[in-house]
């Protein structure tokens, strides 16, 4: 780990605490979103370190591969290794996956689980992938246009490049979220964010979706 992304990952841990810290003045609960892959580790491990209250605080997931959750494909697992450690275990992590054996079957179970969050969600963190994805937002899945327009919060994903099917967040779900960050690292994504940022088709470059939100962006070498 470069000694820019973990300071980057320090200064959206900070963002992210100063948020949820400002959010629980005014509501007794606050949900915050976070994305997987490999990038939010080191954010992880520095968010848990901050003093909140965190039997006050929702945690649940932008997206997820329909994996068993011992999976290291899971995100699930990644926010409890790095994430739920020490006093942040307290928080109420609610994952997106259930026991049925695909995304379509199962979706309707996890809508339910997450109906009791606490919505609007006080802070998005997306992440984004090489080909212009968030969250489950793929240019190439079958399902974009759904995920790009459903009133519905989530939706069962399948995806050409992906080997797993998925379940994501809407973009009109996470949208109603009061802050929306990008977190992301390394000369090709932001390559691929000026891409989008000039214009390219949503469909082509799904971040697209949540340019406007207004989106925040962190970004490191
Ligand atoms: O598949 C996924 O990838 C993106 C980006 O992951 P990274 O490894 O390039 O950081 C992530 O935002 C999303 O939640 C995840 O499911």
């Amino acid at each position: 780990m470069s000694n820019v992304r973990q300071a980057l990952a320090e200064q959206l841990a900070e963002a992210v605490f100063q948020a949820l810290a400002e959010d629980l003045t005014r509501q007794e609960r606050a949900l915050l979103i976070v994305s997987g892959g490999s990038t939010p580790v080191p954010f992880f491990k520095a968010l848990a370190a901050k003093p909140l209250p965190w039997s006050r605080i929702d945690i649940t997931l932008a997206d997820e591969r329909w994996v068993d959750e011992q999976s290291s494909d899971s995100n699930a697992k990644l926010v409890r290794e790095n994430l739920l450690q020490g006093a942040a275990a307290n928080a109420n992590f609610v994952p997106l996956t259930s026991d049925a054996s695909t995304p379509e079957e199962g979706v309707e179970e996890v809508a339910k689980r997450t109906a009791s969050l606490s919505w609007p969600a006080s802070v998005v963190i997306l992440g984004m992938g090489g080909d212009g994805h968030t969250a489950s937002l793929f240019p190439d899945s079958l399902e974009l246009g759904l995920a790009l327009s459903t009133d519905e919060p989530l939706v069962a994903v399948r995806t050409p490049s992906q080997p797993q099917p998925r379940i994501t967040f809407s973009a009109g779900r996470l949208h109603q979220a009061h802050r929306h960050i990008l977190h992301i690292t390394g000369d090709d994504k932001r390559s691929v964010l000026a891409n989008a940022m000039n214009g390219d088709d949503v469909r082509k470059l799904p971040i697209r979706a949540f340019l406007s939100c207004p989106l925040a962006i962190y970004w490191a070498p």
